[in-house]
């Protein structure tokens, strides 16, 4: 069985930059965050319930109204819970059926949310990539067009940096002093 190896790390912490760097390295990475936004817009039974929770405004032009939805489930906690209980099953299997086509030994997810859902408990290894609050806070100004404030009740959907580092495995630290590519091979190696 291929080991599994799970990537998370809060809004901005840098996630996805590595594992973009895992992908040109040749490893498989599943991108639950992207892959989320693609069922939502190919899922019928999914778009269906997400309309019923949100109503039709939920997608425009047969694509999902993320401003609309953002708006929505960051300033409501219930409907953010909705919304992942509808959303994440989906995602699960979505990464099952991937996961049962990788030919590789290990096999890495990136999730904004592993310890939030306690997905965390079914992976091998999670590795938290973090970054100072101010710093993630930073990246996502210039990276989305958003204000403080919608950074901030993001931020605020999450788990706090301090609790995810009680429970990860392994972290990377992208505080932007120390570089990505020498722990990630520091990383890789635990694993082999
Ligand atoms: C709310 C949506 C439409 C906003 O889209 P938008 O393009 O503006 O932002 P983007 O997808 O790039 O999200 C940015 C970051 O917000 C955070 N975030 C997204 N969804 C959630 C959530 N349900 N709970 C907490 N934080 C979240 C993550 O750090 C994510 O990487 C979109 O994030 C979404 O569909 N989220 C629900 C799916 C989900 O739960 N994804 C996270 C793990 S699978
Ligand atoms: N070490 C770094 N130095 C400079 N910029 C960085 C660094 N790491 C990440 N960034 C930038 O910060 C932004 C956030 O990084 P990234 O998208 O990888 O984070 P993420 O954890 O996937 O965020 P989100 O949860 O919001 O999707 C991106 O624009 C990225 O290019």
């Amino acid at each position: 069985m291929a080991k599994k190896i799970g990537i998370t790390g809060g809004i901005g912490s840098g996630k996805s930059m590595v594992s973009r760097i895992l992908q040109l390295m040749g490893y498989p990475v599943y991108s639950s965050d992207q892959r989320a936004k693609e069922i939502m817009n190919e899922n019928q039974a999914l778009i269906r319930s997400l309309k019923e929770l949100f109503g039709e405004e939920a997608y425009l032009d047969s694509k999902l109204n993320r401003p609309y939805i953002a708006a929505q489930i960051f300033r409501d906690d219930s409907k953010r819970t909705a919304m992942n209980q509808l959303v994440h099953p989906a995602v699960r299997e979505d990464f099952q059926h991937w996961a049962s086509r990788q030919k590789s030994p290990i096999l890495f997810q990136e999730s904004a949310l592993l310890f939030e859902t306690g997905n965390y408990k079914s992976f091998d290894a999670v590795i938290l990539v973090s970054a100072p609050e101010e710093i993630r806070m930073k990246r996502v100004k210039e990276r989305d067009r958003l204000t403080d404030e919608q950074i901030r009740s993001r931020l605020d959907a999450q788990m706090p940096e301090a609790e995810k580092m009680k429970l990860t495995d392994l972290v990377i630290y992208n505080d932007g002093n120390q570089l990505l590519v020498p722990q990630i091979l520091e990383l890789l190696k635990k694993f082999k």
